[in-house]
């Protein structure tokens, strides 16, 4: 085979050799691997109709093309192992297991299942039964996970929530490859039975590997049915253990509190045969971001789980790209916690940032080491999403630029796993290539007027999840650079709302509707105004201005032309029928002759599916 030659110069052929780029490589990065002049893979790949500088980050796509074409296999390095890769490079191994202590640790558990099948209401009354005896009137507060505790055989035992209903967290934490979840409730309403979300929970979970147990909830109400519950999810190979499975099932309801109880019990029971849950807690923390805000008063704040180790107040704590020392850590009661062990969730002050749920988190061997894998972690992610966001420009593409119609959005929310579950979802929508969702710009807290400047540069719209504009200045300023902001607090309705809007911004689509057809009795000549048609309307209607094409002998020979006037009689007329006489002028268009036929039909914009 041919070693391609770009302008006499040859380059090598890789030969299937693999080359590993991280995300966000450029093309200079590439050069350097094989050894070239960066200049010649600008050329190579314009010669492919990629317009591409040396230094700009290039996405995977491209590079894939590349390297078929200089027999090289890129392979770009996913984020898990270049964040692997990063934290070696610090002598960290963060799966390191070390078995040397190892303790039972409470299991952790998510609420999942149908809309209004009582996912929050469950989670509300596992909270108020199992108040710390001292804490009895106390006020919880969301921090996005707490535990609880139970006696079990004689023993206080903890359970550890996660107070995010559905499974929106759930999948966001293991998009990023975050374990959290050691078992899954799945509630499912007992006078409404299994349905879309039930099982979409239910995949999620097996998927997961994660085992299930059910609580049939709302028994108090009339009609319910548990027992066909049963029936039902043993469809979805979940089989009550009264049926020889081996899930457990539990009757409860949520509402007046009826055995919350023997729930409990029961997802101890199911961690215990299923599950042997250790962790060793003497080591440095590990663990994973739950969710984090913005708080007026303390900055960022995060709900952070620990999974292994212990940690205190004062650790070098790095969590994603934001960092800090652990300046206190609260409970969901406001308390202070001094020290956290494994499946403790605690609010961590003292954060440069607000991390996203499912950001891993460790503690540091000091400060200038968290600070420098957060830095580097942010220059990954951002080089990442600049060879993301570079528009592919194919010479193609470059010249059809214009038909293309973008909807740039600047997404803020009250806490981090929303904004995300809204990204994710934003970008699920599916409306073809003539359109683009682009987000530019999200992040936690109230709107603000950098978020308005940047929505005005982009002509982008701000979409605020619970929050709101910062202050009246920041709305006025919306107002007079004429941004637009919407507002929600159900997910499912923005998604809906911006997906409608993508599709309002398709250009329509015309198609032809066939109006009727006349045919050429005689001519009539008249200096004036050209050459006149007197036809007969064979078929359907003409009408004024219409559209039309003339056929002679079964051949347009005629196309574009329009019915510039239309005669009935004497008269001028709009529509003339079928079965009558009329006159026709096709304005400049004179070519007409005795037995050609005139076509007239009208463009309508297709609906759109
Ligand atoms: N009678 C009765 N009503 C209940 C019970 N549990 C929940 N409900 C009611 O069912 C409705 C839905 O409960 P939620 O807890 O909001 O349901 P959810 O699954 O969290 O709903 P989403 O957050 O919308 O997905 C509310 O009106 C509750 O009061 C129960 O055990 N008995």
């Amino acid at each position: 085979m041919q070693a391609p030659s770009i302008g006499g110069v040859r380059l090598p052929r890789g030969n299937g050799q693999v080359v590993r780029l991280p995300r966000g490589a450029s093309l200079a990065d590439f050069a350097e691997r094989i050894d070239v002049d960066p200049a010649q893979l600008v050329q190579v790949l314009f010669g492919l109709g990629e317009m591409v500088t040396a230094t700009q980050s290039v996405d995977e796509d491209t590079f894939r093309v590349l390297g078929e074409e200089l027999g090289f296999e890129i392979q770009m390095v996913s984020p898990e192992d270049e964040d692997r890769e990063l934290l070696e490079s610090f002598d960290i191994d963060f799966e390191a297991e070390d078995d040397s202590i190892s303790m039972p640790r409470p299991p952790v558990v998510t609420v999942m299942g149908h809309v209004d099948h009582g996912k929050t209401k469950l989670l509300d009354a596992i909270r108020k039964e199992n108040i710390v005896e001292s804490e009895a009137g106390g006020i919880t507060q969301h921090i996005g996970a707490y535990q609880v505790s139970v006696e079990h055989d004689g023993q206080e035992r903890a359970i550890t929530f996660i107070d995010t209903p559905g499974h929106e967290a759930f999948t966001a934490m293991r998009a990023r490859g975050a374990q959290v979840t050691d078992i899954v409730i799945l509630v499912v309403a007992a006078d409404d039975g299994v349905m879309p979300q039930t099982i979409e929970a239910l995949n999620h979970a097996q998927a997961a590997g994660v085992p299930i147990v059910v609580a049939v909830n709302k028994i108090d109400v009339e009609g319910a049915n548990p027992s066909k519950i049963r029936q039902q999810l043993t469809e979805y190979n979940l089989v009550a253990e009264e049926y020889g499975g081996d899930t457990m099932f539990v009757d409860v309801a949520a509402k007046p509190g009826i055995n919350i109880d023997k729930l409990l019990e029961a997802v101890l029971l199911t961690a215990d045969a299923a599950l042997d849950l250790r962790a060793n807690p003497d080591m440095p923390a590990r663990g994973v971001a739950i969710e984090g805000h913005l708080d007026r008063g303390r900055g960022p704040v995060a709900t952070v789980l620990v999974q292994r180790g212990t940690l205190r107040p004062g650790d070098a704590i790095v969590t994603g790209q934001s960092y800090g020392r652990v300046r206190a850590m609260l409970d969901e009661y406001g308390k202070p916690v001094e020290e956290a062990e494994p499946s403790r969730p605690v609010l961590v002050l003292g954060l440069t940032a607000v991390p996203g749920a499912g950001d891993k988190f460790l503690v540091a061997d000091d400060d200038r080491t968290a600070r420098q894998i957060a830095e580097k972690r942010e220059a990954m992610e951002r080089n990442a999403a600049l060879a993301k966001a570079r528009k592919r420009v194919t010479l193609e593409s470059f010249m059809a630029e214009s038909k293309v119609e973008t909807l740039n959005l600047i997404l803020k929310g009250d806490v981090s796993g929303s904004v995300e579950a809204l990204e994710d979802a934003l970008l699920k929508i599916d409306v073809g290539d003539e359109v683009d969702l682009n987000i530019i710009h999200r992040g936690v807290g109230a709107i603000t007027a950098n978020d308005v400047n940047l929505a005005s540069i982009d002509r982008g719209i701000i979409i605020g999840f619970n929050v709101r504009p910062q202050s009246r200045t920041v709305e006025d300023l919306a107002d007079r650079e004429g941004v637009e902001i919407r507002y929600y607090s159900v997910i499912y309705s923005a998604i809906e709302e911006i997906e409608a809007a993508l599709k309002g911004m398709l250009k329509p689509e015309f198609e032809e509707v066939q109006l009727g057809t006349a045919e050429i009795r005689e001519v009539f000549r008249s200096s004036k105004i050209g050459n006149i048609a007197g036809c007969m309307v064979t078929n359907g209607i003409m009408r004024r201005n219409a559209s039309a094409r003339l056929v002679r002998d079964g051949v347009v020979v005629g196309e574009g032309l329009t019915i510039v006037s239309l005669r009935r009689e004497k008269d001028d007329a709009t529509e003339v029928r079928e079965g009558f006489e009329c006159g026709i002028s096709l304005g400049s268009f004179n070519d007409i002759k005795t037995g050609d036929t005139i076509e007239t039909y009208e463009m309508k914009e297709k609906p759109r599916g």
